[in-house]
């Protein structure tokens, strides 16, 4: 089985790799591309080095292709891995709405993905890390309607908005003043309420994927769904505050229980003991942290809860590996026939 991931420089090729390096994926090579400008920079795997290619125009020699190196590219490329064979796992938001693409978050619907040939897309961060929360909760109690705020990490926007925060917040440090390039406004001691373009009915692109991609990801077109998306300066983990309208009522105390035995949980809820959701401990997590569950003042029988799940792992990359881990699991991942 060969194994081939397009945008291997980029923040989420960076954590694809080292989520490749422990995965029980089985896999006899690893490929890796990106841009012109790398080629031919060594990366380290499993104790050897790896070289970087300048992404090909046609098919790739892989089996599986996980990709992420931007809608466009995805876009302008995937027809051509596919029809070269290989299953392609991408990260961008290019085929998601496709009704022939299957959106995939495996501990939820992995049953989607099997049997599927071609483009699996691998959600929006913000989208894939409620999902593992809510989507028991749905199961359960049936939720009505979502309302989502979310606290999302400079690392969303790429490599490149990592360093705008650090090099900004040294800059004001030392009182100069920042100019903003990636963002829409200095990021540093500050928080932007607007992720993605705005659309015609002033929710963001962010906030309107979190609402799409949640009802295809859940199977069910009435969830009402609200979100406001806004940057914070934190360089990684999508923080969110989900507030849950249910068809049956459930107490905080059920929720936690039903929680604790969810895949791709862990709860962290002691607010006694200082024990919540953050950043701080939610970063190089695989599971996503749920906390702060109490019943909700705005809704009776509903539910408040706040999450916070490393986005370049749920989020993008261990999800991505995690699909390819759930299809050969399921026997349904094989070598393309007639592959050397
Ligand atoms: N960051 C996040 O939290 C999440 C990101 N995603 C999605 O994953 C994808 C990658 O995001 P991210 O890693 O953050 O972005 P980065 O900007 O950090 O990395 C982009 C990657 O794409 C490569 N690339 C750029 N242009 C080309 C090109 N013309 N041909 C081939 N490769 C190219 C870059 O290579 P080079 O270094 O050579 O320029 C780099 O490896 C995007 O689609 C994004 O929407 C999805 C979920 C979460
Ligand atoms: N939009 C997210 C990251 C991302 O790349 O999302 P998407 O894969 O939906 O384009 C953020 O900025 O935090």
């Amino acid at each position: 089985m060969k194994v081939a991931i397009v945008g291997a420089t980029g923040a989420v090729g960076h954590e694809l790799m080292k989520v490749l390096e422990n995965s029980t994926l089985d896999f006899s090579e690893l490929q890796l591309y990106a841009s012109p400008r790398s080629a031919g920079l060594k990366l380290p795997f499993r104790g050897q080095e790896l070289t970087v290619q300048a992404t090909p125009e046609g098919a790739i020699d892989a089996d599986v292709i996980l990709a992420s190196a931007g809608g466009s590219i995805s876009k302008a490329l995937a027809p051509a891995w596919v029809a070269g064979g290989a299953l392609v796992i991408d990260n961008s938001s290019a085929f998601r709405y496709d009704a022939d693409v299957p959106l995939v978050v495996p501990e939820v619907n992995g049953q989607a993905a099997l049997g599927h040939k071609g483009i699996i897309a691998n959600p929006n961060c913000t989208t894939a890390i409620a999902v593992v929360a809510v989507a028991p909760l749905h199961r359960k109690y049936g939720v009505k309607r979502m309302i989502v705020s979310t606290y999302q990490a400079t690392s969303g926007a790429g490599q490149k908005g990592m360093e705008e925060l650090l090099e900004q917040t040294h800059m004001q440090l030392h009182g100069k003043e920042a100019t903003a390039s990636v963002f829409a406004h200095p990021i540093p001691f500050n928080v932007i309420p607007h992720i993605d373009a705005f659309q015609d009915n002033g929710y963001t692109k962010e906030e309107m994927k979190v609402a799409w991609e949640t009802r295809k990801i859940l199977g069910d077109e009435n969830l009402i769904i609200s979100c406001t998306a806004v940057r914070i300066p934190t360089l990684r983990t999508h923080s969110e505050a989900i507030t849950l309208e249910l068809e049956r009522p459930a107490t905080p105390d059920e929720a936690r229980e039903l929680l604790r035995h969810t895949a791709g949980v862990e709860v962290r809820d002691d607010p006694e003991a200082k024990l919540y959701p953050m950043p701080l401990t939610a970063s190089g997590k695989y599971d996503v942290e749920v906390g702060r569950i109490r019943a909700s003042l705005a809704f009776e029988g509903g539910l408040e809860l706040f999450v916070a799940g490393d986005q370049l792992l749920k989020g993008a990359a261990l999800n991505a590996v995690q699909i390819a881990e759930y299809l050969q699991a399921q026997g349904a991942l094989k070598p393309r026939a007639g592959a050397v």
